[in-house]
């Protein structure tokens, strides 16, 4: 097969997590005899240095030509004094919006190698599995006014959904909660937010539609709460954009590391951005020390979700477990034993396996 991928490496840690994927592409690539073309483009911060926008127009057009499209992280504290139209951020979320990009899936799981690399008890993390369907370009991160006012005495930000974004976004955790466990947990702030009553009433009227799915609506602040006392007890949760952003932060604690979550941002169509959970993490960016998992493995949902490759998803997720049943790690997992690696050499790590459990279970014969 051929495909078209459009790679936005960004800033700090996005561009050398960016480099292990391209090297896990390679290798699928040769290993399943597929043709990848892929176009890197400018985003973020480094757009901002090259182009003096964070969100160029030819990015966006090889975007929307493209089959899918891979990105790293935005930001750092190089542009943080930038007015708020000149942040890297705002490429991110002008990316997301100009794709239509509504839906962010955040799977979490907990890796069993790594059950006690979490700082939660063992027996409290070991069966959390769970999907996050976060609403991606709508809420809080858009709403309009969003300024300072009087002399900065006074400032505003707007949260505001439209009917249809809550509806399309409460669908899509109905459908993903359909093919789990049948089990939805809407999450927002009824008791204090209209907003989230309005998002209350949807979840309600479209439960009708799934009643095979068994519904539970939680307040934002409980959820924060059983996320890490009960993380067993959620299978989907559907929540609005910054709540989703904040309580994937903090399930990736679940798995020992913020650098393991990837996620893939959708829309109805099949294309997709995929991106790790994390950001561009400038206390550790330019060492060669970042976790390259979550960008690993949002690879793999992209060639699941947007590329119809399966097996080549199923076979890059094996190997990094593989890699990490090893003992390989990278220094952000707090593991006393094991072996500690590099982002160049974990993912080497991880090549390995996949070329040689390709050689021995003769799995990519049949894509010949
Ligand atoms: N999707 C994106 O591009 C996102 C961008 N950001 C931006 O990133 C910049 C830094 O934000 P922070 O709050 O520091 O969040 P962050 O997610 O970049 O880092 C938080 C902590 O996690 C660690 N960490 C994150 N990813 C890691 C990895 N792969 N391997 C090892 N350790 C990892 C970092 O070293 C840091 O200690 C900001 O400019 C922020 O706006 C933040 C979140 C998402
Ligand atoms: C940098 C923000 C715009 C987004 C964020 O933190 C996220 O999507 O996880
Ligand atoms: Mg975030």
């Amino acid at each position: 097969m051929e495909k078209k991928i459009v790679l936005l490496p960004g800033d700090g840690i996005g561009k050398e997590i960016m480099e292990s994927a391209k090297k896990v592409l390679a290798a699928i690539e040769s290993e399943y005899h597929h043709r990848f073309i892929l176009q890197e483009c400018a985003i973020g911060g480094d757009a901002l240095d090259r182009y003096g926008v964070p969100l160029p127009d030819d990015t966006l057009h090889a975007c929307n030509e493209a089959d899918a499209v891979l990105l790293g992280s935005v930001g750092g504290p190089k542009w943080d004094n930038q007015p708020p139209k000149f942040r890297p951020e705002k490429g991110l979320l002008g990316i997301r919006k100009g794709l239509g990009l509504f839906a962010n899936l955040r799977p979490v799981k907990t890796f069993p190698p790594l059950l006690h690399a979490s700082p939660l008890k063992e027996e409290i993390v070991k069966d959390s599995d769970m999907m996050i369907v976060r609403e991606l370009t709508g809420g809080l991160y858009f709403g309009e006014p969003s300024e300072r006012r009087n002399n900065g005495e006074d400032v505003v930000d707007t949260l505001a959904y439209s009917r249809h974004e809550i509806e399309r976004i409460v669908e899509k955790g109905f459908e993903s909660a359909q093919i789990r466990n049948k089990h939805l947990t809407s999450v927002d702030k009824a008791n204090v937010l209209e907003s989230s009553r309005v998002w209350r009433e949807i979840v309600n009227e479209k439960a009708v539609d799934y009643p095979d799915v068994e519904v539970e609506h939680l307040l934002v602040d409980a959820a924060a709460m059983k996320l890490i006392t009960n993380p067993s007890g959620f299978d989907v949760v559907v929540t609005e954009n910054l709540f989703g952003d904040i309580l994937s932060d903090e399930a990736s604690v679940l798995t020992g590391s913020l650098g393991m979550l990837p996620s893939a941002s959708v829309r109805t169509d099949g294309l997709g951005m995929y991106e790790p959970v994390h950001g561009s993490a400038p206390d550790i960016a330019g060492k060669g020390i970042a976790n390259p998992i979550g960008m690993i493995l949002s690879t793999a949902l992209m060639l699941e979700y947007s590329l119809g490759m399966q097996e080549e998803a199923k076979a890059i997720e094996s190997a990094v477990m593989d890699c990490l049943e090893q003992g390989y790690h990278t220094a952000d997992l707090k593991i006393k034993d094991g072996k500690q690696m590099s982002t160049d050499e974990i993912t080497e790590a991880i090549i390995e396996n996949l070329t040689t459990k390709c050689i021995s279970d003769s799995i990519c014969s049949s894509y010949v």
